[in-house]
This record gives C-alpha cells, sequence and structure tokens, in this order.
C-alpha cells in the first residue's frame, strides 16, 4: 500500500530526512520511534503533503500512484488520514460541520451518496460514544476549548469517521489519562481491517500493548536505523536508544520522554 524509497526532506534548508525506506502492506500496523527530534512528525507531515517540507529527493508509491505529486487535499481524498500531534482548533466552525462536510467530500469522491445531517447526527453519535466523548462536543467548534485528551479522542473519532485506507497516527497516546489511553486504542484496534494500514509515531511501549504493531521501526537523525517486531519496542523501554549507536544526547533526549 506505501512504499517509501530514499525519501529526503529539509525545512529552511536543513535537511531533516535523510533517506527514509518503509514499506507497508495493507492490513498492517507499523510503529515509527525514535529520539526527539529524529524527524517523526516530519514523516507523517510529508506523507500527509504539508508544503512546509520540502521533498529533495526519493519517491512514495501509495496504492499504486505516486503520492508526492499529489495536492494534500487529493491525497486525503484517497484515503490518507493525519491524526496530529497538536491537533489545530479551529473556532466558529463546528466539529460536526466539519465532520460531515469531509465525510461527504470522501463520500463524493467515491460516487456514493451524501449522507444528509440526521443520517450523519446518527452516526456521529455512534461514533462519538466509540471514543467515549459526549455528544456536546460535535456542537462546539472543532477541538475549541477541548483538553488534550479530548482532542486526541477527536482526532480518532474523525478517522473512524473518515475511514482511511493509511492512517497516520502522530502520538495520539500523549496526553492521555489511563482510561482514555484505553478507549483511544480501543478505537485505532476498530480502525484495523485488511484493507487499511496504519502507521502509528509513539515514545510509549505501552501504548504499543494496547495496539500491538506488525512492525516497530526506530528513527534517528532522519534515518530508520533499526526495525523489528513488537519485542524491539520492549528493548527500548529497558535499554533506551545509545545501545543502538545513537548519540549520546539523542539518547538522553528520548529517555527524557520516555
Ligand atoms: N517548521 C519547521 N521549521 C524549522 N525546523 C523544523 C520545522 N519542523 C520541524 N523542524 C525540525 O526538524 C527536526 C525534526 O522534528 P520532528 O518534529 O519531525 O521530530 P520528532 O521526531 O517528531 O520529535 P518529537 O519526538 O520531539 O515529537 C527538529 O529538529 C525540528 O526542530
Amino acid at each position: 500500500m506505501l512504499s517509501i524509497k530514499n525519501l529526503h526532506a529539509s525545512v529552511e534548508g536543513n535537511e531533516i530526512l535523510k533517506g527514509i525506506d518503509l514499506e507497508v502492506k495493507a492490513g498492517e500496523v507499523h510503529a515509527i520511534m525514535g529520539p526527539n527530534g529524529s524527524g517523526k512528525s516530519t514523516l507523517a507531515q510529508v506523507l500527509a503533503g504539508n508544503d512546509t517540507f520540502e521533498v529533495t529527493a526519493g519517491e512514495v508509491i501509495f496504492s499504486g500512484d505516486d503520492l508526492l505529486e499529489k495536492k494534500t487535499e487529493d491525497r486525503a481524498r484517497d484515503g490518507v488520514f493525519l491524526a496530529f500531534q497538536y491537533p489545530v482548533e479551529i473556532p466558529g466552525v463546528s466539529n460536526m460541520q466539519f465532520m460531515r462536510t469531509a465525510v461527504n467530500a470522501l463520500r463524493h469522491h467515491r460516487g456514493e451518496p451524501e449522507m444528509n445531517a440526521a443520517e450523519f447526527m446518527k452516526l456521529a453519535r455512534e461514533v462519538s460514544k466509540q471514543v467515549d466523548l459526549d455528544p456536546a462536543f460535535l456542537k462546539r467548534g472543532v477541538n475549541e476549548g477541548f483538553s488534550g485528551g479530548e482532542k486526541k479522542r477527536n482526532e480518532i473519532m474523525q478517522a473512524l469517521l473518515l475511514q482511511p485506507s493509511l492512517a497516520i497516527l502522530d502520538e495520539t497516546d500523549s496526553g492521555l489519562d489511563i482510561d482514555a489511553l484505553k478507549v483511544v486504542s480501543d478505537g485505532v484496534n476498530a480502525l484495523r481491517s485488511e484493507d487499511r494500514a496504519i502507521l502509528m509515531v509513539t515514545h510509549y511501549q505501552r501504548l504499543l500493548d494496547h495496539i500491538v504493531p506488525d512492525y516497530v521501526h526506530v528513527l534517528a537523525d532522519g534515518k530508520i536505523v533499526k526495525s523489528g517486531g513488537r519485542e524491539l519496542a520492549l528493548e527500548l523501554e529497558e535499554r533506551g536508544y545509545s545501545w543502538l549507536g545513537i548519540a549520546e544526547d539523542e539518547a538522553t533526549e528520548a529517555s527524557s520522554a520516555n
């Protein structure tokens, strides 16, 4: 589903991604871990099409197409979804209005009939229960005044409504209390399916107790330096990053993040 080859990306002339290679098949869940500042969010943003970052080399093939050639909105229509590390507040636009517009844009693109307000309300209420978010949040401005954990739950609600082919989740577990972590993980597990891939950026092995990944990758200084199965995350928890030959300052930052 997703094939990344030798991906390089820069911001303001600084190279952040320095040759990423990654193959993700439909049905798989991949976790991306690594020290602070290693490029995890940059990778997520580049895949979603944030033009702050300049791709200087490499290719990304998504479902057979050249992803990097497509505009952000076309990537979203084709099924790429990004749950932000820091979800953005959009005051004045209700959550309901925002999500219905997005869902109907997708349905239109897929040649499916649009959902009217009543149909969408019914669906949104069901999904909000799934992530334990009071349906009252549907009426509020997008993320406006939401707590950190509520924003993260709202991101997963969007994913459940949009049913993307590729869900990229950037630190969806950060700031969640123990119960919310379980709720959000259940939401992500509900997304798992044979025709969908999930790329999850996380610092915490404990998330991977709930959402068991097929593969774990360590990103350091813009490159994937180690890949393995779930046991790699357990090893990182125990040993930190320095055994992988990651520079001492990066490894220290990483252990303080953990
Ligand atoms: N818009 C930007 N302008 C300048 N530098 C940026 C920008 N975005 C990212 N960077 C830099 O790129 C590097 C990688 O950042 P990124 O957010 O991808 O790291 P990360 O691995 O997700 O880190 P963390 O674990 O702390 O979230 C950092 O040094 C960061 O300061």
